[in-house]
């Protein structure tokens, strides 16, 4: 059974300064370096609501430098907001590219730009449409003693998968939509192929 490893207080400072703790985990049913990020619930916020999270698949283009290729970036940048206003976990899931990997990501980002969406992308390159599983991700929260959240999300996958395992999603949230000049195909594609809730 996974359990909570290591507490660190971390002071992070985007979008703004915030009091977070990073926690790790052990014996997680994958081996990646899964983690969550603790923000306290302010005084001034009623402490009997479920708790929010947001399950954020890793995204180093988008996450980390700002890609304009998919709205990563601002969902975490949203996230955390939330999270650090009213309290909440974002858990940062080693997912990239929807678990096929930054390489395997670059690759198909080239097949989309000779036109292929970014799931037949994946495919193209013999690999899942989505490979991401929400083991590591229903483990980190029953380790947390997190059983009933309010979600932040838009995709009908992650909801039935954490669903199915036992956690009551209290409360969908959705993430908003972030239009950049480079992302308009990929976010079609979330909500035509994959469904996604997308305003
Ligand atoms: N393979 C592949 N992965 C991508 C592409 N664009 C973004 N990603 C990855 O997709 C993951 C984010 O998943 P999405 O399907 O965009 O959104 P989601 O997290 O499932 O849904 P939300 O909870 O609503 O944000 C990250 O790991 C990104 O690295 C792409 O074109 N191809
Ligand atoms: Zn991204």
């Amino acid at each position: 059974m996974a359990e909570v490893k290591d507490i660190v207080p971390i002071t992070i400072s985007r979008p703004v300064p915030l009091n977070a703790q990073f926690i790790s985990f052990t014996d997680l049913p994958e081996s990646d370096e899964h983690f969550a990020i603790r923000f306290p619930v302010p005084t001034s916020v009623a402490a009997d609501e479920a708790p929010l999270v947001r399950v954020h698949s890793e995204c180093m283009t988008g996450d980390v430098f700002g890609s304009a290729r998919c709205d990563c970036g601002p969902q975490l940048t949203a996230a955390i907001s939330r999270c650090g206003a009213f309290g909440g976990y974002v858990l940062y899931m080693r997912q990239e590219g929807r678990g096929i990997g930054l390489y395997n990501k670059m690759a198909a980002y080239l097949l989309q730009d000779s036109d292929l969406d970014t799931y037949a992308a994946n495919e193209r390159l013999n690999r899942g449409a989505d490979e991401r599983r929400y083991d590591s991700a229903v483990a980190m929260l029953e380790a947390l003693e997190l059983t009933d959240i309010r979600l932040i999300t838009n995709n009908p996958m992650k909801i039935d998968a954490m669903e199915s395992a036992g956690i009551k999603i209290i409360e969908r949230i959705p993430t908003g939509r972030f239009d950049t000049a480079g992302n308009r195909a990929y976010l079609d594609a979330k909500k035509k192929i994959a469904g996604h809730l997308l305003p």
